[in-house]
């Protein structure tokens, strides 16, 4: 029999995709054959042409990048049930939840995330709960006060059930189930009912809170909140729930804030939640999730620990990341965004790399890679049982200069870097200093968001701090367990999706263009070849709305100056384009039908890329650019989380709010659908003719060019319907809605 020590924690198996590479290969070669073809050709043809190839050589590069992205894909197993029998004494672990506004989150949403973190499956004295309010909200500490109350009743009842939803909201959305044995039915159905009617007290006592101007009275606990402002107060840190048997303690903290100092939103955050977790109970490993990420898997953290724990982890892994899934996501997926095929393909390939970036939420870090360890400094480490940090020994002023003036907190940072914990779960005996580190001016001179912690400079933190992590030598894995780890909301509508699109592809740039970026992290740090050209991909989404824009406006310019892109329909030529489009429908389609999504949700997703990119991407580029210029400076607009639960609203039918607005994000699409439609407008009045029968004669309107022009046309038509069925429609403000 195998011993105990042989026993797997985690394996990486690789996956076949020979059909998938064939497909990938042959749309490459046939992309390099347009460029050459049009390369040999250019002498003949005049500005058009140019831009076409300047156009597809940027695609072809970019399906380069991503054919590399997809190439090696793995699937990450772990076996949970091994791990007592492995580790007898499981590591602490600290859990971060972020919010901002009670009124964009509201705080159900936050409170369900908060429960379900509580109750997962791990030791309860080896969890801490930390919940960061940059809204500076009495509501949100209310709620938090109340969902505690709960989750004492909360917790054991899951336990004892084995409940495998354990946010409340999700789970008493079906009729009881029990997962014991019929005798024990009744009870459970007693259980069950009790606390369905605790659930529902707790939401009704929240509402009733929400409904006021002051959710409660000021006094006792709560006069910290009288007179603050939510960007004007100083730190508020309350100890919820200390010293219960079954339930993680539970803390909540809200960040000094003050006009003058940057708060780096949720970056900053993140390190405050570092900081003040490193002094009350410094877990070696921290789960950061987002406030409307709930726990899906009563498994994840055990399944986190499989991959953390494993023999050769320690000096590899820096990070082990879920993939951010959504539940109630609206059929078909009409605003591309619930990333399904995406991570099957993209993911898993990035995974089989140097591992997947950091997305934000769902992810458990080592503590001392995001205190800035390399991985040869935990290998000196092992071998001198010294504290190393960047190369050097942690000595008391070294760790002062980097990590802050707090002694206190540089001690706890010392034991950190030799992944043990320092002190037992003592909180109040260090909450004078959490006050201290958690203050808006702690950071001044020191290496946080910098070197430490969550960086700054991005409005995709999580992102570059990966690469950061990355940049190092640190590997990372990709979990996704059945049933997934986390689900979070997407957001269910035109305006909000578009503007999170935004936000994405701004913060992606600005790494590129950064310092940090990728290339020097390739040049000068261990980011893997194939991990930069992943990076590269990923960072230059905003890049991409340019050539984009000018392949859709093509075909129109084309058809109303009577000129040609295109190779005409009887060259051999033509063939070249044809197949082209064929064959990247046909494999798009085939990742879809794979992954088990329709063909309407790819058509979705096609169309909606398009959009995002001459939209959304657009304006981010310009961001970046006024951002350079020193013109303005970016702002993190947080996403608007919806409440309704599952209550089978249209969303869920696929008929999407897509609202139009006098936002800029709408001003290219429609231009590009009504430039389309002035030239079809002249094909099909007669203005302008086909030009089969005048073969040779220099110019003449070809049918490729109308083709594709159609195309656009099929591509932004959401721009110019209303809602109607299970289309993506705009509303014209509330013109069309009346239609
Ligand atoms: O000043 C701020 C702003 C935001 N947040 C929190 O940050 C999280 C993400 O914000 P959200 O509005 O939901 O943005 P998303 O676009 O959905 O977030 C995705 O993209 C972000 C930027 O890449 C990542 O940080 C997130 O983890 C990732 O889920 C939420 O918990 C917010 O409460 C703060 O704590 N402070
Ligand atoms: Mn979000």
């Amino acid at each position: 029999m195998a011993k105990q020590v042989s026993l797997p924690l985690s394996e990486k198996v690789a996956r076949k995709n020979t059909t998938q590479r064939a497909l990938d290969i042959t749309l490459l070669f046939l992309l390099l054959s347009l460029l050459l073809y049009r390369l040999l050709s250019l002498s003949n043809h005049g500005f058009v042409w140019l831009l076409a190839f300047l156009c597809e050589s940027y695609f072809t590069f970019n399906w380069f990048l991503i054919v590399n992205c997809k190439w090696n894909p793995v699937d990450f197993i772990t076996y949970p049930q091994n791990l007592e029998k492995r580790l007898p004494d499981l590591p602490p672990v600290d859990m971060f939840v972020t919010t901002a506004d009670p009124v964009l989150e509201p705080p159900p949403i936050t409170m369900n995330t908060v429960v379900s973190l509580l109750a997962v499956d791990y030791p309860a004295d080896k969890l801490a709960c930390y919940l960061s309010d940059d809204g500076c909200s009495p509501l949100t500490f209310y709620s938090l006060v109340e969902a505690s109350k709960f989750a004492k009743l909360w917790v054991p009842f899951c336990k004892k059930y084995n409940v495998q939803v354990r946010a409340p909201f999700r789970y008493f959305l079906d009729e009881p189930i029990s997962s014991t044995s019929a005798g024990a039915n009744s009870e459970f159905k007693l259980d069950w009912k009790k606390m369905k009617a605790e659930y529902e007290e707790l939401c009704l006592k929240i509402e009733a809170a929400s409904r006021k101007s002051v959710p409660c009275d000021l006094t006792a606990e709560f006069a910290v909140f009288s007179n603050v402002e939510r960007n004007n107060h100083p730190t508020i840190i309350k100890i919820i729930g200390e010293n219960l048997d079954d339930v993680p303690p539970l803390v909540y903290i809200s960040r000094e804030k003050r006009p003058k100092h940057p708060h780096h939103y949720k970056a900053g955050a993140m390190n405050v939640l570092s900081r003040v977790s490193g002094l009350m109970t410094n877990a070696p490993y921290m789960l950061n999730v987002d406030c409307d990420m709930f726990a899906n898997n009563p498994q994840v953290v055990r399944q986190a620990m499989c991959q953390h724990l494993d023999s050769k982890s320690e000096t590899e892994i820096g990070f082990v990341q879920f993939p951010q899934c959504f539940y109630d996501g609206p059929k078909d997926d009409p605003y591309g965004n619930q990333f399904v095929v995406s991570y099957e393909y993209m993911g898993r390939g990035i995974a089989g790399l140097q591992g997947p970036g950091y997305s934000g939420t769902g992810c458990f870090h080592r503590r001392k890679v995001i205190y800035g360890q390399w991985p040869e400094d935990v290998e000196i480490q092992a071998r001198n049982h010294t504290s190393i940090f960047n190369g050097k020994l942690a000595d008391n002023e070294l760790l002062i200069k980097a990590f802050g003036k707090s002694k206190q907190f540089s001690e706890s940072v010392a034991y950190a870097l030799k992944g043990k914990k320092s002190f037992s779960n003592n909180f109040s005996n260090s909450l004078e200093e959490a006050f201290y580190v958690a203050s808006c001016d702690y950071e001044f001179g020191t290496s946080w968001g910098n070197k430490i912690g969550w960086m700054y400079g991005s409005m995709t933190e999580d992102v570059m701090t990966g690469l950061m992590i990355h940049k190092k030598g640190w590997k990372s894995a990709l979990l996704m367990p059945k049933p997934q780890g986390f689900l979070g909301c997407a957001p269910s509508g035109g305006p909000a999706a578009m503007t999170q699109q935004k936000r994405w592809a701004t913060g992606l740039l600005e790494i590129l263009v950064s310092k940090n970026s990728p290339i020097f992290a390739f040049l000068n740090g261990k980011l893997q070849f194939r991990m930069l050209l992943f990076y590269l991909w990923f960072l230059s989404w905003g890049l991409f709305s340019i050539p984009e824009l000018c392949y859709a406006a093509l075909p129109a310019y084309c058809i109303i100056a009577n000129s040609q892109f295109l190779p005409k329909v009887q060259e051999p030529a033509m063939l070249i384009p044809v197949s082209i489009f064929v064959i990247y429908n046909l494999l798009t389609i085939r990742e879809y039908l794979k992954t088990g999504m329709s063909i309407r949700a790819w058509w979705n997703f096609m169309r909606i890329g398009r959009i995002t990119r001459t939209s959304a991407y657009l304006l981010a580029a310009l961001t970046v650019v006024l951002k350079l210029l020193g013109l303005s400076e970016t702002v993190f607009e947080v996403t608007q989380k919806d409440q309704s639960g599952s209550d089978g609203d249209e969303t869920k039918n696929g008929a999407i709010k897509f609202t139009f607005d006098e936002s800029p994000l709408f001003v290219p699409g429609t231009t590009l659908l009504l430039v389309n439609l002035t030239a079809l407008l002249a094909v099909s009045s007669g203005l302008r003719q086909l030009a089969a029968h005048d073969v040779g004669h220099g110019n003449g309107l070809g049918a490729g060019e109308v083709f594709c022009s159609l195309w656009v046309v099929l591509f932004f038509l959401p721009f110019l319907k209303g809602p109607r069925g299970d289309e993506v429609g705009v509303l014209f403000n509330q013109t069309i809605a009346i239609d």
